[in-house]
């Protein structure tokens, strides 16, 4: 397993967000992370990317352990925060350089992997463009090139496509399905169920807790997704 969390929990004061929350993302998976507003997405994937520090249980990615090998852990995983992190100032190829900088590839290196990541993304061609003049869904794609330029093993993304249109959105599903085929570790958090494909591995987290894990398909059978996390969780996806 390239992403396994044991046991976390996490409180702000008296208010408990995450209860004792264990699950395990596989390479090569679309893993969803499905739950209504407020079931603790966010807090979770504050704790993974190492934004808190989660007093209680356990995170592993690729083998290292969140709490004694951070840096090790940070570096095999690539992130798609929910707010917008793009510098609208720079180009997208500067916004990229800068990252890759970040993580210490060389200049060669980091352009030969900019130019493939936007070849991929049908972006080549928007590479000296002033990120602010992007929509939103190019920014989106920009920041997911962004967060492949390490090559992690693991990728997360929280909510990538809150405040897409449709065609955005739904490019931007497909191509992460794509790159989890193609081996990669995803976890992808959404409260959209339509995001959710019936061979893609489906964790619900309901106010805090993991309230059903396994196959998407084996989980919701003949019943649409959106009404099995009706019944599930009393809330409308
Ligand atoms: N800073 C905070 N202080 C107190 N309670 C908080 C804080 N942040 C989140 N919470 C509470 O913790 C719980 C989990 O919130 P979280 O934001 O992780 O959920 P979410 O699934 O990401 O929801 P959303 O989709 O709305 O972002 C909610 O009950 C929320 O009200």
């Amino acid at each position: 397993m390239s992403l396994s969390v044991q046991e976390l929990s996490f409180s702000y004061g008296a208010k408990r967000a995450l209860d004792a929350v264990s699950f395990e993302a596989a390479p090569g998976r679309f893993t969803a992370l499905l739950g209504p507003n407020g079931a603790g997405k966010s807090t979770l994937f504050s704790l993974l990317t190492g934004l808190f520090v989660a007093p209680l249980g356990r995170i592993v990615v690729a083998g290292h352990d969140m709490a004694s090998a951070p840096r090790a852990a940070l570096a095999a995983m690539g992130v798609v925060f929910q707010q917008p992190t793009l510098d609208l100032d720079l180009s997208v190829r500067q916004n990229l350089r800068y990252f890759a900088a970040l993580h210490g590839l060389s200049a060669r290196v980091a352009d030969a992997r900019i130019d493939a990541a936007l070849d991929r993304l049908d972006m080549r061609e928007r590479a000296g463009e002033k990120a602010r003049a992007l929509n939103g869904g190019h920014r989106r794609r920009t920041e997911l090139a962004r967060a492949l330029l390490h090559e992690p093993r693991v990728l997360l993304l929280d909510e990538p496509t809150v405040g897409l249109d449709a065609a955005a959105r739904a490019a931007i599903t497909v191509h992460v399905h794509d790159l989890a085929a193609g081996g990669l570790t995803v976890l992808w958090a959404t409260h959209l169920t339509d995001e959710v494909l019936p061979d893609d591995d489906l964790i619900l987290l309901h106010r805090g807790k993991i309230e059903a894990a396994g196959r998407a398909g084996d989980l919701h059978g003949a019943m649409p997704l959106k009404d099995w996390f009706l019944t599930r969780t009393g809330e409308p996806a």
